[in-house]
């Protein structure tokens, strides 16, 4: 039995980190698991196309849940295989585009249907993801935020300590992202320092919640750049003319959304970094089956 999902990456209006609320918006670029399923296995392996080195816990975690949730005793083993075009612990939500569509590549194996009238609706197959992604250690809320984003599309806003989505909007941006060379694993994150910034965070919760996603994204950037201890140099050089601008989940990666004229001037000069500069837009179907 096989089946295969995408899901996007996504891109962040407020990083959980500080208060337990987050904001993600989804970007048009995927990660893609393929999911066999068998009767005469022993457990679940994994594997990901660009880093044979790459820890697959989250992955295989998401396949045994699924199983476990809606498969049958005969099932005793798979294996899943990510492809992805999404920089993993880069800032961009890898994990949880991982994690999504190993979910959905696992239920479509099954032949579970999901979303209205199925089984499961998309944020409760989202909510699988999130666990996995807790048991494996990659996360430090859960990271709700950037799995629902992935999951819907669009971009939402989440209370990450209940799970519980809060808004979901559609959104229609280009979108500039820089991603430097180095790596930052969420689960690294020096979460106390992140903590002290909360009053900010409670603010850019609200501007969020307003509808103000540009001016939320800006706030959190500056904040969360002092915090983590990145440079704030790459939201300098894209202000003022960007409708927003903002460090990514926990970086190195950035993204700025606004007019495409004004990103790809910008886009000049990020390009002078060492590291990827590349313009996407933001996505609003979310996750899917292939
Ligand atoms: N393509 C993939 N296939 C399988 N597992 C993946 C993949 N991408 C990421 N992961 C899992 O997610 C972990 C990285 O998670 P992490 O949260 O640090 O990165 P991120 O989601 O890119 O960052 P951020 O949360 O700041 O956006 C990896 O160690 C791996 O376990
Ligand atoms: O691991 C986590 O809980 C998180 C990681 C980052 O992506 C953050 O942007 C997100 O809000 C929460």
């Amino acid at each position: 039995m096989q089946g295969q999902a995408e899901a996007p990456a996504a891109g962040t209006v407020l990083n959980a980190l500080a208060n337990g609320f987050g904001s993600a918006f989804a970007i048009d670029a995927y990660t893609t698991a393929t999911v066999t399923l068998t009767t005469d296995g022993d457990g679940y392996t994994g594997e990901v196309a660009e880093a044979p080195d790459a820890d697959t816990t989250l992955v295989e975690r998401c396949v045994a849940l699924v199983v476990s949730e809606f498969g049958t005793d005969e099932m005793t083993g798979g294996h899943v295989r990510t492809e992805s075009e999404v920089p993993m612990a880069g800032g961009l939500k890898s994990s949880s585009a991982a994690a999504n569509a190993t979910v959905l590549a696992t239920l479509d194996a099954l032949g579970v249907p999901v979303g209205a009238g199925g089984a499961l609706d998309r944020v409760d197959a989202c909510r699988l993801g999130v666990r996995a992604a807790r048991d494996a250690g990659v996360t430090v809320t859960g990271a709700f935020d950037d799995a629902s984003a992935s999951m819907l599309g669009g971009v939402t806003v989440t209370d990450n300590s209940a799970d519980e989505l809060l808004a979901r909007d559609e959104v229609d941006w280009d979108v500039l992202v820089y991603t430097p060379d180095e790596r930052a694993f969420s689960a690294d994150a020096d979460v106390s320092r992140c903590e002290r910034i909360a009053p900010v965070a409670d603010e850019v919760r609200e501007m969020a919640l307003d509808g103000r996603y540009g001016r939320a994204m800006t706030v959190n950037g500056f904040a969360f750049c002092a915090a983590l201890g990145f440079p704030a140099e790459p939201m300098v050089e894209a202000l003022p003319d960007v409708a927003g601008v903002s460090l990514s989940g926990t970086g190195p990666s950035f993204t700025a959304v606004g007019e495409r004229d004004v990103l790809e001037r910008v886009r000049a000069d990020w390009a002078e970094r060492e590291g990827h500069t590349w313009l996407t837009t933001t996505q609003t179907e979310g996750a899917r089956t292939t």
